[in-house]
């Protein structure tokens, strides 16, 4: 016995068709897509009219799980994920402890095997405890499962470290993810270092401290031959780095997020840290400079840096709360809303590969496509259904997010991860 989904539109990548089809499911595979399928002997699920989509594939997010679970936990975590139209999330090892061993890699699948709602793969540390100061042994993380390379929450302040990670990164085939802040730029800033930090006597983060390590890591993945991937791009000029790295040839992807497609540091007023996040908001001309970066395939993807921290934390003063904004219930949505339906700067294909087939191509991942034969990991979307953004809705433990209020439509209504209902809705 296998599903059935009747009465959904697949959307058609390429020319942004939406095709009447129904589609069959057999354990973790999509058996069949017809107009018409005899639904004898299946468990035949009604989509509504909802829009067929590969899942979404997130390759930046904070599942705190181990050490931190007050803030998330694998289970939680993935349970958002699920409800966002997930079915791949690649999580951060900023855990504590750090993930730089092999058996915490086992940990990682071993538990969301076990409590998850979707697949999770693992980045391994590319330092001992992300201090910087010695490699990881990346052959062992990589045979556990490691999908790449990275200190996410810091970057690697030292030229001569990065370059031997990516020398052996390159030698075993897998990306080095960087989280480009140069710390003698950013120093104790707590928000872009600009006219609103200044009108609001906040210590800035120029936007210099995130392109000096862009570029620096863009020259060294040319001599080693390393894969760079870049996290939350959020600068104009890293955008033009990641895109000057492009025309010659150096094998570089970058993701940008949500927050910094749609926000700037003019709404930030000092007293809400449901507005810090690292790499902080920045002006409108970096907004527009990610948005285009983006739209002419400088950046590849959309992640969402999906970093929850506890309620009390975020509660702090501006200057010491931690950094971070959940992502992953409300990026669609918003995304949906506010570029494709109000101002149609992008269409919904574009939306969907951005989402789902270039992390599945760039990471070499399943998914990322609707296909007979393909893994059966798919999400449906009602466009038409408006919902106003409640934190206090979310499955994720973080409540922090800049976005509460926001009224946003075109949300995931169905998700399927390998064949298994990970979410659903009336
Ligand atoms: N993005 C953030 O503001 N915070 C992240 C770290 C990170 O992704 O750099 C976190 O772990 O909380
Ligand atoms: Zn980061």
């Amino acid at each position: 016995m296998g599903i059935l989904l009747k009465n959904g539109k697949l959307l058609e990548l390429e020319t942004g068709e939406l095709l009447p089809r129904e589609i069959l499911i057999e354990g973790k595979t999509i058996q069949k897509i017809a107009e018409q399928l005899d639904t004898t002997g299946h468990e035949v699920v009604d989509l509504g009219g909802g829009v067929i989509v590969p899942g979404f594939i997130d390759m930046h997010v904070h599942l705190r799980d181990p050490g931190l679970e007050y803030k998330e936990t694998i289970e939680t975590g993935t349970r958002a994920a699920a409800k966002g139209g997930f079915t791949t999330v690649a999580c951060m090892p900023n855990t504590k402890p750090i993930l730089d061993t092999p058996e915490l890699m086992n940990y990682i699948y071993e538990t969301a095997e076990k409590t998850g709602y979707c697949k999770v793969v693992p980045y391994a540390a590319i330092t001992c405890g992300g201090r910087g100061e010695e490699l990881t042994d990346m052959q062992a993380l990589k045979e556990a499962g490691a999908v790449g390379f990275t200190d996410d929450g810091v970057g690697v302040q030292v030229a001569g470290m990065m370059r031997t990670a990516m020398e052996r990164a390159k030698e075993l085939g897998l990306p080095i993810v960087i989280h480009a802040e140069d710390e003698s730029l950013s120093g104790k800033g707590c928000m872009n270092e600009g006219e609103v930090s200044k009108r609001l006597g906040l210590p800035g983060i120029p936007g210099v401290a995130e392109s000096v390590h862009v570029a620096r890591d863009a020259l060294l993945a040319e001599l080693t031959g390393a894969h760079l991937h870049v996290c939350h791009i959020s600068d104009a000029s890293a955008v033009d780095a990641v895109r000057w790295a492009k025309r010659r040839g150096i094998r570089v992807t970058a993701e940008v997020t949500p927050h910094h497609l749609l926000l700037t540091d003019e709404g930030i007023d000092g007293t809400d840290a449901n507005w810090k996040v690292n790499p902080p908001l920045r002006t409108e001309n970096d907004r527009k400079a990610c948005l285009e970066g983006l739209l002419d395939g400088t950046i590849d993807m959309i992640a969402t840096d999906h970093a929850p921290h506890s309620v009390e934390e975020k509660q702090r003063a501006f200057q010491v709360a931690p950094f971070g904004f959940v992502g992953l219930e409300t990026v669609f949505p918003l995304l949906y809303t506010e570029l494709v339906a109000k101002s149609q700067q992008m269409t919904l294909q574009q939306l969907v590969h951005k989402m789902a087939v270039a992390p599945a191509e760039v990471f070499d991942l399943p998914g990322g496509r609707v296909a007979e034969g393909g893994v059966a990991d798919l999400t449906v979307l009602n466009l038409e259904e408006e919902r106003i953004i409640d934190p206090n809705d979310f499955a994720s433990k973080g409540r922090n997010t800049p976005f509460a209020g926001w009224k946003a439509k075109g949300w995931p209504v169905l998700t399927v991860c390998e064949g298994r209902i990970t979410h659903s809705r009336p």
